[in-house]
C-alpha cells in the first residue's frame, strides 16, 4: 500500500495571482492500493466517494496520458483529511498530487517530480498550489507552451502564518467566477511591481517592505464581497501588527503573516473573531520544506 503525505498550500500571497504559493505544515494523508476490481473510497465525505473523486480522476488522467496499458483493474483510496475543503488551503491540490504520485508509482512510469508538476498543473489549471504541494517551500511558477517553469524561495524561519479559517466554504470555481476577464494596464503594472518587491523582501528579510508589497488589484477586491466580515478582519489584523494580511488562495481563509516572536497576535485576533456570526478558527502555521512524500507500507 502507498502512503502519500501532501502539505496544504496558500496560493497567491497577495499580488502573486496564479504564480506564487507556499506549502504549510498541515497535511492530508492518502492510502492508495491496487485491488482486484472496482473503486473503494473511505475517509472522506459521502459526496466525494464516487468516480468524480479528484484523487481517482487524477489517477485516471495520469494513466490515460502516460501509461494506459498499466491502468489498474481496481483502486482503493483511504483519505485522512486534515485540510478543510474549499477554504483556500489547497485541498484540491493535495488530491491531485496524491493521485498523480500514486499512478506514477503503480504504473512503474518513473516520472520525475518536475514531470508530475506538469501533469498536476494541467489538471488543476494553474501551478501555484500544486508546485509547493510537490516541492515544499515558497514557489514561483508559470506555464509557457504547456511547460511549467518554477523556482524555489526559502522562507525565513522567523516568519509564521496565522490562518483565519471560517466555517463556511467557498469553492475556487465560484471565487474565480467573480473575477473580470480583462484588467487595466495600470492594475497589471501595480501587481507586477508588488510581487517583485514581495519576493525580494522575503529573500532579503526586509520585513518592513512586505505590507505594501502584499497589496493586489487582480483578485482580492473582487473576492472580498464573497466573504462575510472580510474587510473588518483584514483591518483588525493590520492594526494588531501583522506584517501583511491576504486572502489565502481563492479564500475564504484570511492569512496574516507575523513574526515568530509575536505571541500576542493570535490571542488578540481570536478575541476579535469570537463574537462574529460565522465561526472562525485560528491556526498558527509554518512553511513546510519537504513537499509531498510517498512511502510504500505494508
Ligand atoms: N479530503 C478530500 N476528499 C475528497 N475530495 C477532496 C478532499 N479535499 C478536497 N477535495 C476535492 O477538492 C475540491 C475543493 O477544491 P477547491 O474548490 O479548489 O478548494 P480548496 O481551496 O480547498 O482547494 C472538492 O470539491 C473535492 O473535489
Ligand atoms: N490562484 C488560484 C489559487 C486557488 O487556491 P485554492 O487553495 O483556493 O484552491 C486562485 O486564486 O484562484
Amino acid at each position: 500500500m502507498l502512503e502519500i503525505i501532501v502539505p496544504a498550500t496558500s496560493a497567491n500571497i497577495g499580488p502573486g495571482f496564479d504564480c506564487l504559493g507556499i506549502a504549510l505544515n498541515i497535511y492530508n494523508k492518502f492510502y492508495i492500493e491496487e485491488i482486484d476490481n472496482g473503486l473503494q473510497i473511505e475517509g472522506c465525505e459521502p459526496e466525494f466517494r464516487n468516480e468524480n473523486n479528484l484523487i481517482y480522476k487524477s489517477m485516471k488522467y495520469f494513466f490515460s496520458k502516460v501509461n494506459p496499458s498499466k491502468t489498474p483493474k481496481g483502486i482503493k483510496i483511504k483519505i485522512e483529511t486534515n485540510i478543510p475543503v474549499c477554504r483556500g488551503l489547497g485541498s484540491s491540490a493535495t488530491c491531485i498530487v496524491a493521485g498523480v504520485m500514486a499512478a506514477n508509482y503503480l504504473s512503474n512510469s518513473h516520472l520525475s517530480k518536475d514531470e508530475l508538476l506538469e501533469i498536476a498543473s494541467e489538471i488543476e489549471g494553474h501551478p501555484d498550489n500544486v508546485a509547493p504541494a510537490l516541492f515544499g517551500n515558497m514557489i514561483t511558477s508559470i506555464s509557457e507552451k504547456n511547460k511549467i517553469y518554477y523556482d524555489v524561495i526559502k522562507v525565513p524561519k522567523n516568519l509564521k502564518f496565522c490562518a483565519m479559517i471560517p466555517d463556511f466554504r467557498l469553492s475556487t470555481e465560484k471565487s474565480r467566477g467573480v473575477l473580470p476577464s480583462t484588467i487595466s494596464y495600470s492594475d497589471g503594472v501595480y501587481n507586477v511591481g508588488r510581487v517583485s518587491l514581495l519576493i525580494t523582501a522575503i529573500i532579503n528579510e526586509n520585513f518592513e517592505l512586505i505590507k505594501v508589497a502584499c497589496k493586489d488589484k487582480l483578485h482580492q477586491n473582487y473576492r472580498g464581497s464573497l466573504i462575510k466580515n472580510y474587510e473588518d478582519i483584514v483591518d483588525k489584523a493590520d492594526k494588531l501588527g501583522a506584517l501583511a494580511v491576504f486572502l489565502s488562495g481563492a479564500g475564504p481563509t484570511i492569512m496574516a503573516l507575523i513574526k515568530e516572536d509575536d505571541n500576542k497576535f493570535l490571542e488578540d485576533m481570536s478575541y476579535f473573531l469570537s463574537p462574529l456570526k460565522s465561526n472562525w478558527k485560528l491556526k498558527e502555521l509554518s512553511c513546510d520544506v519537504s513537499g509531498a512524500i510517498l512511502n510504500v507500507i505494508n
